[in-house]
């Protein structure tokens, strides 16, 4: 049997929608494999009963097929369905590095990451590989059609997740078709500054990089609060706020010392709008790795 950890995701970061991701170190789904003659899936832990583990309709069983590995497959969910922290991806992405582990398919980290890829598709019809890439790689990555650029570091964060469910196919469908020059010549900026805070491991860049007008704008109002919890996390030290994926999570760039403190409104201002949430304090982290095979 071989055990892979892989870690909830941040993707977009406001400025770079479907590019930016982020690995958090907490929380992560856990993969375990067995060799089968066919893929056969198990799902326990947070939020499990809404996971189909039908292989045609999971996110590993369109992994396992990419690299023609059938097995079985044995989830412990740690991070929710439809919470915006890269749930599907999260078993994606361990399934992958799972799964290569014991058929010794000898591919490397990179080279996953479309694998990986698939299983979003069964999930939202889109390969998008900003969630993927992170949970696989660690740290910051820039994935676009053509190439991953990672960046490592360990900027402090908080991610607070409300008791609402927003599914990814369901924020896809809010999108716009069309925008202005303007917002296109402003989100270019705030994506260069938030790379240039990641590069030089600059809390203060990095929350003012994730300012965006495109996107965030109209996905907002899918989550109950969003306005209200992003000005109090503000006023209470964040460096910026913007919604985490495709929501409902909402994510706070802040420095350690200011991380309870933060939790902590963002959860009382939820409360405020009838909602209850949970924050996780954490810090962008390593991707995927072996626990043992
Ligand atoms: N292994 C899996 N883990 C979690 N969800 C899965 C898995 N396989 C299929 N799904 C389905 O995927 C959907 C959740 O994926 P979705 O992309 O909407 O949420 P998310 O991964 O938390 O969000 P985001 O990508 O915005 O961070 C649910 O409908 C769930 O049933
Ligand atoms: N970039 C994707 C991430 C969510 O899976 C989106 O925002 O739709």
């Amino acid at each position: 049997m071989v055990t892979v950890r892989a870690p909830a995701t941040s993707a977009n970061l406001g400025s770079g929608f479907d590019v930016f991701g982020v690995a958090l170190n907490r929380p992560a789904d856990v993969v375990h494999v067995n060799k089968a003659d066919e893929t056969t899936i198990d799902v326990r832990g947070v939020g499990s009963q809404y996971i189909p583990e039908d292989p045609e309709k999971n996110t590993v069983g369109a992994v396992a097929r990419a690299l023609d590995a059938p097995a079985h497959i044995e989830i412990d969910k740690g991070v929710r369905p439809a919470s915006g922290l890269g749930s599907s991806a999260a078993s994606a992405a361990a399934a992958a590095v799972a799964l290569n582990d014991l058929y010794d398919r000898k591919r490397s980290k990179k080279e996953l990451v479309p694998i990986a890829a698939k299983g979003e598709a069964v999930v939202s019809g889109t390969a998008h590989t900003d969630n993927v890439a992170p949970a696989i790689l660690g740290g910051f990555t820039i994935a676009t059609d053509h190439e991953i650029t990672q960046i490592e570091t360990d900027i402090s964060l908080v991610v607070c997740l409300p008791e609402v469910v927003v599914s990814t196919r369901e924020a896809r469908e809010v999108l716009p078709e069309r925008t202005t020059i303007d917002k296109v010549v402003d989100t270019v900026g705030k994506a260069a500054t938030l790379t240039a805070g990641m590069a030089r491991g600059d809390p203060e860049l990095v929350g003012q990089g994730m300012h965006d007008t495109i996107i965030t704008p109209v996905r907002s109002d899918l989550i109950p609060g969003y306005e209200s919890v992003r000005e109090t996390a503000l006023e209470n030290g964040a460096t910026g706020v913007t919604i985490s994926g495709a929501g409902p999570a909402i994510i706070a760039i802040c420095q350690e010392e200011q991380q309870r403190t933060v939790a902590n409104v963002m959860i009382d201002s939820f409360a405020d709008h009838g909602v209850e949430s949970r924050a996780y304090q954490t810090e962008i982290g390593a991707g995927a790795q072996l626990c043992s095979h």
